[in-house]
């Protein structure tokens, strides 16, 4: 091999090396699109992991929305099959003609991946996205007016459908990849919808070259997006730790004190009441930004608020977050199942039959003569969980109606701070 191209396999494998940056799992799996980086990538690994013992398996996505897919697949296998690595394709055949088709093909994608991944016993996967994708990513999130979290753009390591992805060559560029697999004479699928200007990511793509001239390339975007990555865990680890002193969890509800609150940063404030929301209606994705801003202005006036389902109010110097009555006051549950997404019922002895779950609202507040005792806003307790045969109130736990009932919180104290609460 000629001394350029041996130093150019070198930086390559050098890179993945730095993009893995732990130990090799035991056992890992690769998703090949049959896309010049996965490919690559696919390669690269066949041989990091034969010289650190772990097994690799490949799986390939057909979503069967181009005739040439299932083609493709078979190309991939192919190459599997040379590197004597195993090979699934999956066969994605659920587009029901609703919505958008790219995020439908992509949520399909990672959960039929998932599944295969559980079935292998192969807790990590390694997926092929480069610095140019990175860069598009930042571009994209611009356009939304993304702040640190969101310009953090993808991460070298998450998790999802309880699978970790691994993205190793984030620090990549994608014609680096494609003169790795050019040096080896290996053919890739160039995907036919690359030239199709419909799609958001490919007029990104353009619009990069465009701006290469400034000096705002993949590399440099690539370089924002590990940066943003870094102040954000900072903000994440200040957020933990103001949580920790300021924060406390009662009933379901979080109760912030309302001066320590108002003293911090605005960032730290926004991530506090995101948390909080987030936690209450388990939504992973947290409101825009403004309306945040509004709901904390509005706090500090002492103003009630409603976002996202959740209510807010300012009393005896503390903020309390709770659920929002309008937003549970129709959610019916058999006493024995999960209501609202996190609570469960759990009867004295066994549940007496016809018996529900609902929201214990106005009329079951005027059941439970001593609701006052339990210092909870009267507001927040009209949305807690309480336990119905018809409209006759059997239980009220957390407004002290009904003691030989309880109500238990499925959802962890860890999905608002990573420090032990009670609640
Ligand atoms: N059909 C597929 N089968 C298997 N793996 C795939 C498939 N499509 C994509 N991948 C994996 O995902 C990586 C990123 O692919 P691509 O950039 O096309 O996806 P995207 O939809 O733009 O991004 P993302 O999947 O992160 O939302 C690929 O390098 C590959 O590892």
């Amino acid at each position: 091999m000629d001394p350029r191209a041996a130093s150019a396999d070198a930086e390559l494998a050098e890179a993945l090396r730095a993009g893995l940056s732990d130990a090799l799992p035991p056992r890992l799996g690769i998703a090949v699109s049959g896309g010049g980086d996965s490919l690559a990538l696919l390669y690269l690994l066949h041989g990091v992991c034969a010289a650190a013992g772990t097994y690799l398996a490949s799986v390939t996505v057909d979503h069967g929305l181009r005739p040439e897919a299932a083609a493709e697949a078979d190309l991939v296998a192919r190459h599997a099959a040379e590197l004597g690595i195993p090979h699934e394709t999956l066969k994605w055949r659920g587009w029901g003609g609703q919505g958008n088709l790219q995020n439908a093909a992509r949520e399909a994608r990672y959960t039929l991946m998932a599944e295969w991944a559980a079935r292998g016993n192969l807790p990590v996967v390694a997926l092929g996205h480069t610095a140019d994708d990175q860069a598009e990513t930042v571009l994209m999130r611009l356009a939304r007016r993304a702040g640190v979290d969101g310009l953090s753009a993808m991460a070298p390591q998450s998790t999802r459908h309880g699978v970790t992805w691994l993205r190793p060559l984030l620090a990549v560029r994608r014609e680096a990849l494609r003169d790795y697999l050019r040096r080896r004479a290996l053919d890739w699928v160039e995907d036919p919808s690359n030239d199709d200007l419909q799609y958001t990511r490919i007029q990104t793509r353009q619009a990069l070259a465009a701006f290469e001239p400034l000096g705002i390339d993949a590399d440099a975007l690539a370089d924002v997006a590990r940066n943003m990555a870094v102040a954000r865990e900072a903000l994440e680890e200040q957020t933990d730790c103001t949580a920790r002193r300021i924060l406390r969890l009662d009933a379901g509800a979080v109760v912030l004190d309302a001066d320590a609150f108002h003293s911090q940063p605005e960032e730290i404030r926004r991530r506090l009441m995101v948390r909080a929301l987030g936690w209450i209606t388990g939504n992973p994705y947290p409101p825009r930004r403004a309306p945040v801003a509004a709901l904390i202005a509005g706090l500090a006036q002492g103003q009630a608020g409603t976002l996202d389902g959740c209510q807010t109010l300012l009393r005896r110097g503390e903020i309390w977050v709770f659920r929002e009555y309008n937003a549970v006051r129709d959610r019916v549950a058999p006493a024995d199942h999960l209501w609202d997404g996190r609570w469960r019922a759990v009867p004295p002895d066994t549940f007496p039959d016809g018996a529900e779950l609902r929201a214990l609202g106005p009329d079951g507040l005027l059941q439970c003569p001593d609701w006052r005792e339990t210092g909870r806003p009267r507001a927040m307790l009209l949305s807690t969980p309480a336990i119905w045969q018809g409209e006759n109130l059997l239980a009220a736990p957390l407004a002290g109606m009904g003691q030989k009932w309880h109500v238990q919180l499925e959802r962890g104290a860890g999905w608002i701070n990573s420090a032990p609460l009670s609640h």
